[in-house]
């Protein structure tokens, strides 16, 4: 491996060392945990790669010894298989064309968007398309080499939906599962996908199919039915769906909800942590000792409503209902594919707009909006949840949305509160959230100031709620019922996995339900 290993992740190890063999579990993602940097000198670090899915599958993958299949973040990195900080990865080599084509373009400027709800308008181009399959292809060999005689194997997300069918042609014994970590959209967007049938047919390469919500599992039903039977060289009759169970000639796919979460326990632990709460201190009053502190933590995204809260703040201070003399709010922002077009257009319109903030409402060494661009060391991102009066998490749709789990973890003091769209995956658990639509101003202004009104003791009620669910629902326990499910088969209805606490009302209602 050519890369030197000055890990900027905690590293247990100092040297990268050559991985022991094939492995009976393996984790398949666009991304490893870990990006590979190079610095101006010529050498090479890793750090950790940004996003949700990383955080929650690390943990997973350190407590069952697997292996990680998946790209290293930068072009033409030709790796060999490594261990590193004590995970064995598996580098699948991108070119620049291919960054372009396959993540920057089909992943990110046409699965993304389509399956966000076309928050912007999804491009269809037929060369992103065939890097697509061919990275797909890619993947699916490495995974192969990767994987142990009737391994485990689990796929991630919508970079890789074509995996599980072309694994399955190359390795018959192994036993697949995919889990998709963004929304599964509606019949009606769904069918713009030039090609939709591929798709749906590369997913039903896997045995289980797994969906934040029953709201996607329900669409992936329907969807399959519709598409994937008139394909077959016999008709329609291939492909049948019901209950959450497809079959596909002789074989049977399950698809069910499992609702994503975190390490709650290690969060909360390390917040309680001395220094954690010094340093909460001290950031309160680096920023002035103000009455609130407002806060935002987001990869730099379109889908995440970063423009909105600001909107709603600058609206509430025009209008006098938050006083600039006692409230700031910090905006955390992890860069985030700055090369595809509506990610660089969102950066300028969130950047004029906090600087519109600052220059009407702002004082000297006291500005009112704190934007950081750049990705913030673990230890101090959980000073800040620790640190703020109210989290805010707009997004016009997510997934599920870690950052909220995130902040009701590290809050064992009770305080603060949670701001959150109904439009995240994750306001189908946190009920006691200040519910808010993102896409009418007035609901997210009015969320806001409740949420900085809030009375001490109606906050302790709901923070206790929060935590009940977040530290009861835990990643082990969503990488479990998945891996169980995986494992001894049954069915496994999008309705029979949702969440204990959470009915089947609560979820968000975009699925057809024409099953
Ligand atoms: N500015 C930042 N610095 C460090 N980590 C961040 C930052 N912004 C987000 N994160 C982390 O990235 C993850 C984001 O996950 P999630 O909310 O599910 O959204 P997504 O995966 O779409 O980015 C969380 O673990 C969060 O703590
Ligand atoms: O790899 P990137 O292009 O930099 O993007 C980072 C990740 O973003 C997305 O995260 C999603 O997964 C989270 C965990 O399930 C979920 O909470 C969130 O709602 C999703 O947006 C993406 O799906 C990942 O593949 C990326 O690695």
């Amino acid at each position: 491996m050519a890369a030197s290993s000055e890990s900027s992740a905690s590293s247990s190890r100092s040297t990268s060392d050559p991985v022991s063999g094939q492995a009976d579990f393996v984790v398949v993602a666009n991304r490893l945990p870990v990006d590979l940097e190079r610095l101006p000198d010529g050498t090479t670090r890793w750090k950790r790669s940004p996003g949700g899915l990383v955080t929650a599958l690390e943990p997973i993958l350190r407590r069952n010894k697997g292996a990680w299949v998946g790209w290293a973040g930068v072009a033409d990195a030709e790796l060999d298989p490594v261990v590193e900080d004590d995970l064995e990865l598996y580098p699948v080599p991108l070119s620049a064309a291919e960054i372009a084509d396959y993540y920057e373009g089909f992943s990110n400027a046409t699965l993304w968007p389509l399956y966000h709800d076309v928050i912007v308008k999804p491009e269809y181009n037929r060369d992103w398309w065939n890097a697509y399959v061919e990275v797909n292809r890619r993947f699916a060999e490495a995974t192969s080499k990767a994987a142990a005689h009737g391994a485990t194997v689990w796929i991630q997300d919508y970079q890789l939906q074509l995996v599980p069918k072309m694994l399955r042609m190359l390795r018959p014994d192994l036993t697949i599962g995919f889990f998709l970590h963004i929304p599964f959209p509606p019949v009606e967007l769904f069918m713009q996908m030039p090609w939709r049938t591929e798709i749906i047919e590369g997913l039903l390469g896997a045995d289980l199919i797994g969906f934040h919500l029953p709201g996607g599992a329900q669409n992936f039903l329907y969807l399959a039915r519709k598409l994937a039977g008139q394909q077959t060289s016999r008709g329609n009759v291939g492909v049948r769906s019901k209950l959450g169970v497809v079959q596909v000639g002789f074989r049977t796919v399950r698809v069910g909800a499992f609702p994503i979460s975190i390490d709650s326990g290690q969060l909360d632990e390390q917040s309680r942590s001395k220094s954690i709460r010094d340093r909460a201190k001290k950031i309160r009053k680096e920023l002035g000792n103000p009455k609130h502190i407002m806060l935002g933590v987001d990869r730099l995204d379109y889908t995440k409503g970063i423009d909105v809260r600001l909107a709603a703040l600058h609206e509430l201070l025009d209008e006098h209902r938050i006083d600039p003399a006692d409230t700031v709010m910090v905006q955390l922002a992890t860069p985030s594919r700055e090369r595809v077009d509506s990610y660089v257009q969102m950066r300028d319109d969130i950047e004029r707009k906090v600087s519109r903030i600052n220059g009407e409402y702002s004082e000297v060494g006291r500005p009112v909006v704190h934007y950081l661009h750049r990705p913030i060391p673990r230890e101090e991102l959980i000073a800040f949840f620790v640190a703020a009066d109210v989290m805010l998490v707009t997004p016009l749709r997510d997934g599920m949305n870690l950052v909220a789990k995130e902040y009701v973890a590290c809050r064992s003091d009770l305080g603060g509160a949670l701001l959150l769209s109904e439009f995240t995956g994750a306001a189908a658990e946190l009920r006691q959230a200040f519910l808010c639509n993102p896409h009418d101003l007035d609901s997210v202004k009015d969320a806001m100031e409740q949420a900085l009104g809030q009375p001490k003791e109606d906050g302790r009620r709901h923070m206790r709620a929060l935590r009940r669910q977040v530290l009861a629902h835990d990643v082990d326990r969503w990488a479990r019922s998945f891996l169980d499910a995986l494992a001894h088969g049954g069915a496994a209805g999008p309705a029979l996995i949702a969440p204990a606490e959470a009915s089947e009302s609560d979820y968000n209602e975009d699925a057809t339900g024409e099953n």
